[in-house]
């Protein structure tokens, strides 16, 4: 007879990874529940679709009281594979103002009910950002004043808006009521120490960059502290009217806060690499990175061996590689906007226009496209295209960036050239 265990993945449409599990230990529904999102991949869990399953699998599991008799889950219909159909989507933006510098990305919110079309998710990243006060968020509550130890909270949310998923479906996939449904999801959303939906349409994500040389040297002092994978303080010294002086605490709530320690890859893993998996399901994508000078942008994206480009320019060869997408070829464009303008990195600076087509989409005309079919080759191309971008000296950084580059990877059909794109910006101030 077969197990709990095996019958929960029958159910959740997830028995084809079963023996991958039991070879890394997972042979029970208890320790199904110890998966986190990071080993999804490592367990071989990499379809957007299977991901999005497993993850609600698991909170389902863990709202279960008793997992040796767990509440029968209604079997979802079986969905189709996700195949290139090059039909037009929604293209995600992210953006957010950063303490130090930010990133963002788009996914696919598959329905697993209804014959409706997948909807486009985004999600951001952030590098080590230093948030403006006047910035966009609101504070979402404000604590009373502590005139014990003359502290001040201010608390700031920077969760995704959730009506930017479009219709949602009547039941989900295990059968719950979506209202049901979203309400657990909301209280599991309130617990900032879980981890956030890496499906979420839109993604904002802090990296904190460490105090370099130059700040330490003049005892400049770390002000901002990564509390939980979710949030982050920011500790601002203020002075009342009566000279008193306190601190003013800034609670920042992101979907994905890296702390100094954080390396790219980690940082690659949590953002950029989702998207990666959904242009290969025919969605277009844009990963941006933004911060002030110094923050740590080019060291997140453009870095030549470890940065987000390249990382995510590997893993698109390896998954080219697979039969099932012989049929498609990639294609890179590298420019940059710099004082107004655009500039073609791989053109020799050649001026180009933003123009918008008959269906309103922005088209960068002009732009030369490479063909490329290796990672050397687009390492390659990267290079040259980086060498002629625009630097300068800022206050904060002797090698500074000073313009938006955006690198462009496009996966076009052989025969018919229809295509899907992931961007990568990089975008300073
Ligand atoms: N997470 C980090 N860990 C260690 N060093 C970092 C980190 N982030 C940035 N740095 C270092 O800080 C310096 C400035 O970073 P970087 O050039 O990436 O900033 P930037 O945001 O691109 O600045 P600009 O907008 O002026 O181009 C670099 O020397 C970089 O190596």
């Amino acid at each position: 007879m077969a197990s709990i265990f095996a019958n929960t993945l029958l159910a959740a449409g997830l028995d084809h990874y079963r023996d991958n599990f039991t070879a890394f230990g997972i042979d029970s529904l208890q320790s199904l529940t110890l998966l986190t999102m990071q080993d999804y991949g490592v367990v071989g869990v990499s379809s957007m679709e299977d991901r999005k399953r497993l993850f609600q699998l698991i909170q389902h599991l863990k709202n279960e009281t008793d997992l040796s008799n767990p509440t029968p889950l209604l079997i979802p219909p079986q969905q189709p594979k996700p195949q290139m159909s090059f039909l037009p989507k929604p293209a995600a933006t992210v953006s957010a103002p950063l303490a130090q510098s930010k990133i963002t990305t788009s996914l696919p919110n598959v329905s697993a009910t209804t014959n409706e079309e997948p909807v486009l998710q985004k999600a951001s990243i952030q590098r080590n950002v230093t948030i403006p006060r006047n910035s966009t968020p609101t504070p979402a509550v404000e604590d009373s004043e502590d005139e014990e130890n003359e502290t001040v909270k201010v608390k700031y949310s920077f969760s995704p808006n959730r009506n930017l998923k479009g219709p949602q479906p009547l039941l989900n996939v295990y059968g719950v009521p979506t209202s049901i449904a979203n309400q657990q999801q909301q209280q599991t959303r309130s617990n900032t120490s879980r981890v956030a939906d890496l499906n979420d349409r839109i993604r904002v994500c802090v990296r904190k960059r460490p105090l370099n040389k130059k700040e330490l040297s003049a005892s400049q002092v770390d002000v901002a502290t990564v509390l939980d994978r979710r949030t982050l303080v920011v500790n601002e010294p203020k002075v009342k009217v009566d000279l008193t002086k306190y601190v003013e605490q800034h609670e920042f709530t992101f979907d994905e806060v890296f702390d100094c320690d954080a390396n790219n890859d980690d940082v690659y893993r949590r953002s950029a690499y989702p998207l990666v998996e959904y242009i290969f399901s025919g969605g277009k994508a844009t990963c941006f990175a933004y911060g002030q000078t110094g923050s740590g942008k080019t060291h997140t994206m453009l870095d030549e061996t470890n940065g987000l480009y390249v990382k995510a320019c590997r893993d698109i060869f390896k998954l080219l590689e697979r039969p099932e997408y012989e049929h498609l070829t990639a294609y890179v464009g590298f420019y940059e906007i710099y004082q107004s303008q655009l500039y073609d990195l791989l053109n020799g600076r050649k001026r180009l226009h933003a123009r918008e087509d008959g269906k309103n989409n922005v088209v960068i005309a002009g732009l030369q496209e490479y063909e490329v079919n290796s990672v050397q080759k687009i390492m390659d191309v990267f290079n040259h295209g980086s060498n002629v971008r625009s630097t300068g000296v800022t206050g904060a950084n002797s090698d500074s960036s000073r313009s938006h580059a955006i690198f462009q990877v496009v996966l076009k059909h052989k025969k018919s050239k229809k295509k899907v794109q992931v961007e990568f910006h990089r975008f300073g101030w």
